[in-house]
């Protein structure tokens, strides 16, 4: 494959060479980052858009300030492949998010550049926050910079930041990043507002509200900024208001592509900040590549593609998407239900409410990246009487763990939670791996804990939340393609608390809860191969838990095994503490809990990641093996 030219890229080592350079040979400098960029993600596939979108404005940070002694913070980090570019990692950026290489996004062990790790989004500022303080108190760290996205400054958190930042009234960059887009479009009032201000003030009629601003800038932008503080202070604009009100300067709208708008604001801001400042920057996401100004999504997140046409290699899938089959399941559940409404926090097609939202969009709520509020929005309608499905990826429904306790599982409110990719997601790595969820919720008085086998269990598990309206219900199920059973025509709702038997054996058993029942009966064909016979089973809830069938299962085999895509302390440790209880253990039991390991696992494939996790087919064999107190070499074994 051809690698773009760049000549000017290609003696950079490092944001210091950027400094020496003016501000032409700078956009001309960008214009090849974002050639680089199209040219490697084009071959690892990632967050194309959101970079292409900060291409100009991450040159003009690394020129102005002098990181990494001042600290760039970009939030949620999906934007940061021109920043890496240019700080040293460009010789690996062809390793974005494979196993061994590139994280794709900012991570502190990764590069000094990183001071501050992310992928959840709206932390940026509070992480800036706390750097300054630790400046002011006499750290060896310089200004701080956060990089936040129109999507992002949507969350809670992103406000808790502004307020605490705006009274501790200490010297600090935001910059606003408006590409008017979130994953899908922005929603809410917040949104609204942003664009209201460019509607307001085309660019360069920039407003500072500080005198100090305004006499630092260029002739012409200085003139539009004084015109527009006067427009402002004196008759009554409302621009910048909200951010005043919060304590910060407001600097802005600036064309975030155009060079020298960017290097004017951001040395001006530099020299002359005395407080907090927030610099609104509008891009386009997805910049400078046709493809991607053109997709729906602007080019979020790709596949790799060929960078001509801009045609992404799509594998023909064997099986429906789990993410499709609940989205299908759910809009004939609303169809036979006028009850059933659902919430998404900003990932309509992400957690496939989307596929709701066409035939019923005034019973769909996207409430943005917020789901703190959505959890306890949701737990209002539970209230009033309405059958809320609260569509949120496991890893973020983390952010919503207080809402569930307290509003939720406390008042016992029949919420139910749809918790897209559970278990390890492979390229997106640890920070969105759904590895806590059961423990998290298992753990909780009143809460039902679900999770699918296999798609069909999905749609079961649909119906089984629909019907249940005593309290709050929770079903977990896997990022990609299900294994292609047959879909049934009319769910019926599982009876709560029980499982199934799957295969009968005589040895060992396997208690699987989950999406590891494919790998589960890969294990039991390889001990087959070596005389040993499994019972499998399907636990289907982790709370309640059968437990005629786990008793069962201990009482008839030489050995139990729990099975899960979680971490320690979620089904299996659920299984124990009811062992342990029922005095199980008193007589003796051999018995293991296979989770995913007390560490963090990095980016790669799904299948490298659980083979990195200890659980593959043979890890599952060798233990049951083990447990058996039989010898283990004869079965194939992980090196
Ligand atoms: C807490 C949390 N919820 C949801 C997401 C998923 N997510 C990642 S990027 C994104 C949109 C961000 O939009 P914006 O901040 O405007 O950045 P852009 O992609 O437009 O550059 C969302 C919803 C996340 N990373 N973190
Ligand atoms: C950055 C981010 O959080 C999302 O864009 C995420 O990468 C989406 O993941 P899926 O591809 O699994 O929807
Ligand atoms: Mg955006």
């Amino acid at each position: 494959m051809t690698r773009p030219d760049t000549p000017i890229l290609d003696h950079i080592a490092g944001p210091a060479d950027l400094r020496q350079m003016d501000g032409r040979t700078l956009a001309k400098l960008s214009q090849e980052v974002r050639a680089e960029v199209v040219s490697a993600v084009s071959e690892t596939g990632g967050h194309l858009g959101s970079s292409l979108g900060v291409v100009e404005l991450t040159v003009a940070i690394h020129a102005v300030f002098n990181t990494p002694s001042d600290k760039l913070i970009f939030d949620v980090g999906h934007q940061c492949y021109p920043h890496k570019v240019l700080t040293g990692r460009r010789d690996r950026i062809r390793t974005l998010r494979q196993k061994d290489g590139l994280s794709g996004f900012t991570k502190r062990s990764e590069s000094e550049y990183d001071p501050f790790g992310a992928a959840h989004s709206s932390t940026s500022i509070s992480a800036a926050l706390g750097f300054t303080i630790g400046r002011d108190m006499g750290k060896p760290t310089g200004d701080a910079i956060a990089v936040i996205g129109d999507g992002a400054i949507s969350a809670g958190m992103a406000y808790e930041a502004l307020n605490n930042a705006g009274a501790e009234g200490r010297r600090l960059f935001v910059i606003l990043n408006d590409n008017e887009m979130s994953i899908a479009p922005p929603v809410g009032a917040m949104s609204a507002y942003l664009s209201s201000l460019y509607a307001q003030e085309p660019f360069q009629k920039m407003r500072a509200l500080a005198e100090g601003f305004e006499s630092a800038l260029p002739g012409p932008m200085r003139d539009g900024a004084r015109r527009a503080r006067q427009i402002v202070t004196g008759q009554g604009g409302e621009t910048g208001s909200l951010f005043e009100a919060l304590g910060f300067d407001y600097v802005g709208p600036i064309d975030g592509h155009d060079m020298g708008q960017l290097l004017s604001v951001l040395r001006s801001a530099k020299a002359r900040a005395t407080g907090p400042v927030l610099i609104h920057c509008c891009t386009v996401k997805g910049k400078g590549y046709a493809p991607a100004e053109k997709a729906a999504d602007c080019g979020h997140g790709v596949s790799k593609f060929d960078p001509v046409t801009g045609e992404q290699a799509k594998s023909k899938p064997t099986a429906p998407a789990y993410t499709k089959v609940f989205g299908q399941a759910l809009a004939d559940a609303a169809a036979r239900d006028p009850d059933v409404v659902a919430i998404t926090a900003a990932m309509p097609s992400g957690t496939g409410v989307n596929i709701m939202a066409e035939r019923y969009p005034n019973r769909v709520f996207d409430v943005g990246i917020a789901e703190q509020h959505g959890v306890t929005f949701a737990a209002g309608m539970a209230a009033s009487g309405l059958k809320p499905f609260a569509a949120i990826y496991s890893t973020f429904l983390q952010r919503g763990y207080d809402q569930i306790v307290h509003d939720v599982a406390l008042q016992n409110l029949p919420v139910r939670f749809a918790i897209d990719r559970a278990g390890l997601v492979g390229a997106d790595g640890a920070t969105h791996a759904g590895a806590f969820d059961i423990g998290y919720l298992s753990a909780l008085p009143n809460m039902t804990v679900m999770a699918a086998s296999d798609e069909a269990e999905l749609v079961h598990m649909v119906e089984t939340a629909r019907v249940h309206d005593s309290g709050p219900i929770a079903f977990r199920y896997p990022r990609g393609n299900g294994v292609g059973v047959a879909l049934p025509e009319m769910p019926q709702p599982f009876e709560i608390g029980k499982g199934r038997v799957v295969e009968e054996g005589s040895d060992v058993a396997f208690l699987s809860f989950g999406a590891h029942l494919g790998v589960v009966r890969e294990a039991t064909a390889l001990l087959a191969s070596q005389g040993v016979s499994a019972t499998i089973a399907d636990a289907r809830f982790a709370k309640p838990l059968d437990l005629d069938l786990i008793h069962q299962l201990a009482r008839h085999h030489g050995a139990l095994l729990t099975v899960e895509q979680g971490a320690r302390g979620g089904f299996g440790a659920q299984v124990l503490h009811a062992l342990a209880a029922s005095g199980a253990f008193d007589k003796g039991l051999a018995i293991r809990t296979l989770t995913l390991p007390d560490r963090f696992i990095d980016q790669a494939s799904p299948a490298e990641m659980y083979e990195e996790a200890g659980l593959t087919a043979a890890d599952l064999a060798k233990s049951a093996m083990q447990a058996l107190g039989r010898e283990t070499k004869v079965v194939p074994l992980r090196a």
